[in-house]
């Protein structure tokens, strides 16, 4: 099978492109793949580093307000148009698989009109501008949420498939993610991390936290601060004077998998993929929901594992450095109400995701019984 690959922007949309591209070669070694994206998102530099090639178009995304920018944004869009097609024409793809983000766009749009099928996967509860754009396009539209079939009324189908990182994730290797830190086997290990591009407001709490880890020295931490953030915050904490021994500061990293696989309690945002890759996993949270996303989802991302006792909630508009060290200490002091929380998590969990989204590539690349 011959898949084009398109999304991006943050990790949220380009990760669950690559989990579909390495479980359909994990099914079938001979599929070959080419993934279109931006030059201005983070996969230019993801999609290569995974080893798939990578061509761009250029796109940006419409600004809400009236403004000159959203002529250039129209124009840039029938550009990228043109593009595709000639992109897709050459490769010549079985199917085109778009996970959103602007520049799915384009691609999915040129898909359409050569009669390429196209499968389009929703992240998020509430869907994104692009994916309701193209929605009426795609052949199948694949969603997260067992239910959520309906957010995409103009759909010709629309099917629950979970989201693929949950697949992904479960075949990590725990003791890789702790051979990377250092860590012995029976050492906790916290994460705290912002989205794929962190966030400024988790980034000021590790400041202010990062003394008190020496209250608890069996247990190590791990500040994922985003690539933007990481000089600013790592000179804060360099402050502070001499950093603790067990706290590691990185900018980013690339082996997610294996160290969520190592990760005994971790505090993030609640975007998609994350909760895809928490719940699979089992991994009991502290929940600290964007408030600048569309729809406040990831609030409702969070409140949903909440509710069933897997995870606790801090808003941002209570978020302080001392607020989060407190949250995290009672839960690391408390391994039974953790082993709790990891089986509450483990019950939103969706291993079988990206081989339900591998069926239906197979049912819409299938050539009609002559
Ligand atoms: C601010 C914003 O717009 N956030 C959205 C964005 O989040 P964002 O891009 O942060 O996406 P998610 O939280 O869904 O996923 C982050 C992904 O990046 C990976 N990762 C993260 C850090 C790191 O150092 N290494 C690494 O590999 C994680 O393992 C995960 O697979 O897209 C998601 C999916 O559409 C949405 O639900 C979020 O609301």
């Amino acid at each position: 099978m011959r898949i084009v690959l398109t999304g991006g922007g943050t990790g949220g949309h380009i990760y669950p492109a690559l989990a579909i591209a390495r479980h359909c070669l994990q099914r079938k070694p001979s599929c070959e793949f080419l993934y279109i994206g931006s030059n201005r998102g983070l996969e230019k530099d993801i999609v290569p580093q995974a080893g798939f090639r990578f061509e761009s178009v250029e796109i940006s995304g419409f600004r809400r307000k009236l403004s000159l920018d959203n002529l250039k944004t129209v124009i840039r869009f029938w550009q990228a148009v043109g593009r595709s097609k000639k992109l897709l024409r050459e490769f010549q793809p079985d199917v085109v698989v778009g996970t959103g983000g602007y520049v799915c766009g384009p691609v999915i749009y040129a898909a359409a009109k050569l009669g390429i099928p196209t499968l389009l996967h929703e992240q998020n509860a509430v869907p994104g501008l692009t994916n309701r754009f193209l929605s009426a396009r795609a052949t199948v539209v694949a969603v997260s949420f067992p239910g959520n079939e309906s957010a995409f009324p103009k759909a010709k189908k629309a099917v629950y498939t979970g989201n693929p990182r949950a697949t992904e994730v479960t075949g990590a290797d725990p003791a890789a993610g702790r051979s990377s830190l250092g860590l012995d086997s029976d050492t906790p290990l916290v994460v705290v991390v912002g989205g794929s591009g962190g966030a400024r407001s988790i980034n000021t709490c590790m400041a202010e936290m990062a003394d008190r880890v020496r209250e608890l020295p069996g247990t190590h931490f791990l500040f994922i601060t985003g690539k933007a953030y990481y000089d600013n915050t790592a000179a804060r904490i360099a402050e502070l004077g001499e950093q603790p021994n067990n706290l590691t500061v990185v900018p980013y990293v690339d082996r997610m998998p294996d160290i969520l696989a190592a990760t005994s309690l971790i505090v993030t945002r609640s975007g998609a993929s994350f909760m895809a890759e928490i719940t699979a996993l089992g991994i009991p949270s502290v929940q600290i929901p964007s408030p600048y996303v569309t729809n406040n989802h990831q609030e409702a991302n969070a409140r949903s594992l909440q509710q069933g006792d897997a995870a606790e909630v801090i808003l941002e508009s209570e978020l302080t450095g001392e607020r989060l060290f407190d949250q995290i200490r009672k839960l690391i002091e408390d391994p039974i109400r953790r082993e709790y929380m990891a089986g509450q998590a483990k019950k939103f969990g969706q291993p079988d995701a990206a081989e339900r989204i591998y069926q239906h590539l197979l049912a819409i690349t299938a050539k009609p019984a002559r």
